[in-house]
């Protein structure tokens, strides 16, 4: 009663029921063979007289993570889906899905082609298409609307959002929700029904419910999502295929639903997306230089965790830490701090728990304005003012304090964490948890290590990340690390090019519209100029602004823009204090205006150094920005600070904004054309012979000599560049 060789099993249960389990782990993904499996089973269950009803789950208590993406790239054969799910909702016999762990996508899909769907409570739903720059193309735009109304199906389907069992069944996804075995509760419901006919099970012949003020309903959502889907196509495709649902036939709304799929299937934006998916798992795959990995680096479980420095940065790792179910010691010298910091983060636990409906862990958290505290915890992050010798002081008193093996992370943004680790007795200890602003929301996690850091403490890093719901990157010790060091030149650019005569309106629309939410000043207004300031003055980069002329604009023997230094010195710094390259309503206000004061400071700044302004577009915008950063993650790989371009680029996709669609600035290179993007650099730097970050990376020239491989084969040509170094 059992086929093995397929990856689809079939066996006769309770006597009459014939279960089809779809195998192929991890995520049971509908390959070829699995869906030549399904349609196979499915023929043999209903054509056998003795079967009186089907039960379709997945192996390992996982039903179906969709269709193979990896099969995207090649050319697919196989059964295809459309027709399978058809035949199975055709089917005479009642056909239940038995949804355990994950239906996604066409496992969704697949489910929807069912009589009936019984979940598991664990169980998650959803139809995620539109992350991987597709929409739900067998069926799923056309049989969910039907079922749960365009609302709804609008809200799953343009946001690819997972939905809990519980939720679907209050959607109307599933008929059922199940503690126990769904499978056998499956089998003993399928039998319940069998014999009956399925015509008003079949989601197909449904009418879709149309609500009332439909134009208005679809024109707010489009509205809503070419909003926020900053130029990406698959969004609106969804809306398309939805509206197509409410207003055609079944029949002609899969017919619409297939091309807008067509379009999007052979487009470079869901190339860059799936590229992105791939790219997220491969980070958690590190390796050190060392040839320290991730399969044999063993990581120490983290029970209780402490956070020093309750500032912006501390509340929102402390809250991470706090919802990771951790106990926290949190340590703040300064008393005001301490009781603001108590209320910002019981205030910021207590919103993020109504929201998921579970309760806040206040008492996760003790608070403490004495380091002894953290004796007992297994990891602490520090988190003070980004002061070398601050926090040598301060990861002294932690070596002195913590119980032998505890972990000590710095969140420095740019510090050397290696210099720091040297200064302590157990240097092997010591490695960079760099998080971004707000730490509990943000995805992005750089784990820095040095040359001194254990493989254990990456890994214990990297998993605590992992387990806070961070895509965590391995990466090495640098100025900056990988997403600050080239975030430089992207911001030199960006000022040389208002000296040139561009202005911060027309550098922000021009990379608003490539796909960034803010443009580069737009974002400089809200961390607050005064960051960088500081950084500059104690790099010894400021000066007093009392030189005209181009040697006022040279620092240590490269072009510089003292532009936003000048800002700081007038006390505008940024979003704060109401005004920096924008003006503000008042100080705090979030609405950036244009301000004439700053149009008139730039003509007389230019008009003061000889500069003589002239009309810039935005290609040599792109160009001068994007291309400067993308030659910087270039170093980064020859220095052998990120391991491949896929931790470059997951780290802008999950920390600085790039668009999702555009695949990070690494893809993007090897989309645009690496030939392409060396010509470019090669012409700048003619043009400004004076600024080092134009002057085009070795490796960049080695890839363009080597013909310019596709991404996936990048590693191999570094590590032969590196080799012969
Ligand atoms: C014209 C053509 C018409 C076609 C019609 C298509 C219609 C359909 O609508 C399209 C789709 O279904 S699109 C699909 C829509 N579905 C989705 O978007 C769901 C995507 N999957 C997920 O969201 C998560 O994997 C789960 C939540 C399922 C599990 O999470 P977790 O437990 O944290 O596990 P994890 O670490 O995430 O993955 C484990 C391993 O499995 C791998 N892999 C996973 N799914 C895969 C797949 N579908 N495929 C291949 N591989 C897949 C993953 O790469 C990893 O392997 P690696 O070697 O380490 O890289
Ligand atoms: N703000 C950001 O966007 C951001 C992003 C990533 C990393 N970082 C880094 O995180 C660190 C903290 O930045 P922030 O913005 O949260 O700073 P912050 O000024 O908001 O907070 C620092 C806190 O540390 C406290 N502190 C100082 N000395 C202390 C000590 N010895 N013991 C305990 N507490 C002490 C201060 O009282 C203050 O409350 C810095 O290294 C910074 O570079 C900041």
């Amino acid at each position: 009663m059992c086929d093995k060789g397929s990856m689809a099993q079939y066996t006769r249960v309770s006597g009459f029921v014939g279960l089809i389990t779809l195998q192929n782990p991890p995520v049971n993904a509908l390959s070829a063979a699995v869906r030549q499996g399904i349609v196979d089973m499915v023929e043999r269950a209903l054509s056998d007289p003795i079967v009186k009803s089907v039960v379709i789950c997945g192996q390992n208590g996982n039903f179906c993570g969709g269709a193979d993406i990896k099969e995207f790239g090649t050319n697919m054969s196989g059964p295809p889906l459309v027709p399978m799910i058809d035949a199975i909702e055709a089917a005479n016999k009642p056909v239940v899905a038995a949804i355990e762990g994950s239906a996604l996508g066409g496992g969704l899909e697949l489910a929807l082609g069912c009589h009936y769907r019984i979940a598991h409570s664990k169980a998650r739903l959803g139809l995620p298409e539109v992350t991987l720059g597709l929409l739900p193309a067998a069926g799923g735009t056309q049989r969910l609307s039907r079922l749960i109304g365009v609302p709804a199906a609008l809200n799953l389907i343009t946001t690819g959002i997972h939905v809990t069992a519980a939720q679907a069944l209050q959607l109307g996804i599933v008929d059922q929700v199940t503690d126990h075995n769904a499978v056998e509760v499956a089998v003993t419901f399928s039998l319940s029904v069998a014999g009956q006919s399925m015509d008003a099970r079949r989601i197909s012949t449904y009418p879709c419910p149309l609500p009332s003020d439909f134009d208005a309903l679809f024109e707010g959502v489009m509205q809503k999502v070419r909003q926020s889907a900053r130029g990406a196509i698959a969004p609106v495709a969804c809306v398309q295929a939805v509206r197509a649902a409410a207003t055609l036939p079944y029949t002609k709304g899969m017919e619409r639903e297939q091309e807008l799929m067509a379009t999007l299937f052979t487009s470079g934006q869901a190339r860059a997306q799936q590229y992105c998916f791939f790219a997220q798992r491969a980070v958690g795959r590190w390796r050190m230089p060392s040839g320290a990995r991730w399969e044999t680096s063993k990581p120490m479980p983290v029970h209780k965790a402490a956070v020093i420095g309750l500032g912006t940065m501390g509340r929102g790792i402390t809250v991470a830490l706090a919802q990771t179910g951790l106990s926290v010691v949190a340590v703040e010298t300064q008393e005001k701090q301490l009781m603001e910091a108590k209320q910002a983060v019981s205030g910021m636990l207590e919103r993020g728990a109504k929201r998921h409906g579970v309760a806040p862990m206040l008492d996760r958290i003790s608070y403490s304005q004495n380091i002894q505290a953290v004796a007992e915890v297994d990891l602490v992050i520090e988190a003070v003012f980004e002061d070398m010798a601050l926090k040598t002081e301060v990861f002294q008193q932690l070596s002195a304090v913590c119980k032998p093996g505890t972990l000590l992370c710095t969140n420095t943004s740019a510090l050397d964490v290696d210099k720091l680790a040297s200064e302590m007795p157990n240097p092997e200890l010591v490695v960079g948890m760099h998080f971004f602003a707000p730490a509990h929301v943000m995805k992005l996690l750089e784990v820095v290590y040095g040359p001194r850091s254990s493989p254990q403490a990456v890994a214990t890093a990297m998993q605590l990340g992992k387990k806070m719901g961070k895509v965590s990157v391995a990466v090495g010790n640098c100025r900056g690390f990988v997403g600050n060091r080239m975030l430089m030149p992207y911001l030199q650019q960006a000022f040389f090019l208002l000296e040139e005569g561009a202005t911060p309106e027309l550098v922000d629309r021009a990379l608003e519209e490539f796909g960034f939410p803010m443009g580069v000043f737009r974002m400089s207004d809200l961390s607050g100029l005064d960051i960088g300031w500081r950084v500059r003055k104690r790099d010894e980069l400021v000066e007093p602004d009392m030189a005209s002329g181009q040697s006022a604009r040279i620092r240590q023997g490269s072009r510089y823009s003292p532009l936003g230094d000048l800002l700081c010195e007038q006390g505008r710094f940024g979003q704060k204090t109401g005004q920096g390259w924008y003006r503000y309503d008042k100080p705090g206000s979030r609405v950036a205006r244009s301000d004439p004061w700053l149009h008139s400071f730039l003509v007389e700044y230019r008009a003061r150094h000889g500069l003589v302004p002239r009309s810039i577009d935005h290609q040599e915008v792109l160009e001068r920005c994007l291309y400067a950063l993308i030659n910087e993650g270039f170093r980064i790989l020859e220095d052998g600070i990120a391991a491949g371009p896929e931790d470059i680029d997951v780290i802008y996709v999950f920390g600085y904004g790039w668009p999702r669609h555009r695949g990070g600035p690494m893809f993007y290179a090897s989309m645009v054309g690496l030939a392409k993007i060396l010509e470019r650099l090669e012409h700048y730097q003619q043009a400004h012979p004076d600024v080092p970050y134009l002057q085009p990376s070795s490796l960049l020239r080695r890839l363009v000599a080597s013909d310019s491989p596709p991404i996936h084969r990048w590693r191999e040509v570094i590590k032969k560049y590196q080799s012969q170094l």
